[in-house]
């Protein structure tokens, strides 16, 4: 086969939970080359589901880290089958599963610093970690850890505005609290902590790397506006903190040129630069290429919101982190359980079981649907925490049922309003240049997008996102090449390709959201009532 012209580019790797994943991407943005390692089914001997270990107490969620490292030397193996050209890499970052949290033995950073090319890396780094099987976002063990923390800080809101969230069971300084109060001998002997991200950042720079300001904001420990970690936080965790830390990175920060070990045995140019990796939704994030005003909608099983936020106002739900692309700014991630399943319902319930029926009745009734609201939680909702199904109408009252067209309606704009009231309460704004990217199976029906647009007034572009975090950790790479916070990640990736317009505001969209917004308004406060009476 003909040797393939020289394709200078830069790779984009994903350490997810169930996989992981690298991309590389040439300097037109293109992505030409792309392999995966599967945990469960590539990896059979650490018997892991979906990736992970769930332990007997049901609360309980690890992976074994070994796992992760020999992923890595799987994946290396297959792309040097290939005959991928690893003399072409000139940078690479990546992603991890955020909050996740591995511990480093005493010694391994020598260990780690004087790899040899003749061996895998997971027969060189098994002795490397004091604790094997690592917590993952997972886990909900941590309750206690939780209470501890935010009494410590002067409540669940004081550590929300210090750290973008209040304490949650999956946040990484509450599985350290945990595990330095269950395991002390493991935590004394356990030099380092890494997360997921900068975990496989330190496998590529042969010695730790610090952990970038973005995946930090996922620990409820780092300061979110001085950047800093949070003396209060950490002296609440566990002692000798920091120091197992290290100093938290600009997320855009070159943190180093790839081990020798990967130059020797795989043939990657000795000056590849490491850029810091990140968490994989901040990574998502830049590989959607949201910018300033944008909403980013993943509607799946749950739905999550990514936003870009200037000014943020951290609250008791939702997550604020440090923006991966724009030091001074943030981001946001609020998360919808009642999803696809609760449209799933709706759909078999009011429309025949059929996506077109549904699609029928979303076209049949009127935008705003005649001042009807409705909002469906059939399971315990995360946004705000309510379960029940709640419509009213248009006097206000609370209604049983409405006719079967008007309840889809009600469904898919109370699902939107929902998250437009809370990403404003986050501190969100829609702005002129506003862009809505839509992705997940539901951004697949035009007519629900099109409900999308009319409640937040803004237009609805389709994006892929299979690869979204590799495909963000490749730009991001070149974020990093380029010089990082001195050049603006948008320019860097403005020739990759630029999402779909699936949908526009209908004529009078805006002065409806006006009328249906104070009525979602006085809806907010009426779901409170329904939060006290569930109370009752
Ligand atoms: O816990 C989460 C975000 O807060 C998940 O999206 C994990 O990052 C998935 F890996």
């Amino acid at each position: 086969m003909a040797e393939s012209a020289p394709r200078r580019c830069c790779l984009g790797w994903d350490f997810s939970t169930q996989q992981v994943k690298v991309v590389a991407v040439d300097a037109e943005m293109n992505v030409f080359y792309e392999e995966s390692v599967h945990f469960d089914r590539d990896l059979p001997e650490f018997g892991t589901r979906g990736g992970v270990h769930v332990h007997k107490d049901g609360l309980t969620v690890t992976s074994p880290v070994l796992m992760w490292v020999q992923a890595l030397d799987i994946i290396l193996e297959k792309m040097k089958a290939s005959g991928f050209d690893f003399s072409q890499v000139l940078a690479l970052s990546g992603a991890g599963q955020q909050h996740g949290s591995i511990y480093w033995q005493a010694g391994a950073q020598q260990a780690l610093k004087s790899l040899s090319p003749d061996l895998p890396l997971h027969q060189q780094l098994q002795a490397c970690f004091s604790i094997n099987d690592c917590p993952v976002w997972m886990d909900s063990s941590t309750t206690a850890q939780c209470r501890q923390l935010e009494a410590a800080v002067g409540g669940a809101q004081a550590l929300s505005c210090l750290t973008g969230s209040r304490a949650y069971e999956r946040f990484t300084g509450n599985q350290i609290a945990k595990i330095y109060q269950q395991n002390p001998k493991a935590y004394s002997h356990t030099e380092r902590i890494s997360l997921v991200s900068s975990f496989a950042a330190s496998l590529f720079l042969g010695s730790y790397s610090p952990i970038d300001y973005s995946d930090g904001s996922g620990m409820n420990l780092l300061h979110i506006q001085d950047k800093v970690w949070s003396q209060a936080c950490l002296g609440s965790c566990a002692p000798h903190l920091e120091e197992k830390l290290g100093p938290p990175v600009p997320s855009c920060s070159v943190v180093g040129a790839i081990s020798s070990f990967y130059v020797q045995r795989y043939g990657f140019p000795p000056g590849c630069k490491v850029v810091a990796f990140t968490g994989d939704n901040p990574a998502s994030l830049a590989g959607m290429r949201l910018e300033e005003g944008d909403i980013a909608v993943s509607l799946g099983t749950s739905d999550t919101l990514f936003l870009w936020l200037q000014e943020p106002m951290p609250a008791l739900e939702g997550h604020i982190f440090c923006n991966p692309v724009d030091p001074q700014h943030y981001m946001a991630l609020l998360c919808f359980k009642n999803g696809s399943l609760m449209r799933e319902k709706i759909r078999d319930e009011f429309a025949s079981c059929s996506w077109s029926e549904f699609s029928k009745a979303l076209q049949s009734t009127e935008m705003g649907n005649g001042g009807n609201l409705g909002f469906y939680f059939d399971v315990m909702e995360i946004t705000p925490e309510i379960i029940g199904r709640h419509r009213f109408n248009t006097e206000k009252r609370k209604v049983s049922a409405f006719p079967g067209d008007m309840e889809v309606r009600a469904l898919i704009e109370g699902q939107f309003m929902a998250k437009r009231i809370h990403a404003e309460g986050l501190g969100y704004r829609v702005m002129s240049k506003t862009k809505i990217l839509a992705t997940g199976g539901a951004s697949h029906n035009r007519d629900i997008l099109q409900v999308l647009a009319d409640v937040f007034g803004a237009p609805v572009y389709v994006i892929d996102t299979a690869n979204s975090a590799c495909l963000g950790s490749a730009y991001r790479a070149f974020h990093g090449l380029a010089g990082g916070t001195d050049v603006p990640f948008s320019e860097v990736v403005k020739l990759a390709p630029n999402p779909r317009l699936a949908a526009t505001p209908s004529p009078g969209a805006s002065q409806k959201n006006k009328m249906v917004r104070k009525q979602s308004h006085f809806k907010y406060i009426t779901q409170e009532r329904i939060l006290e009476f569930n109370r009752e």
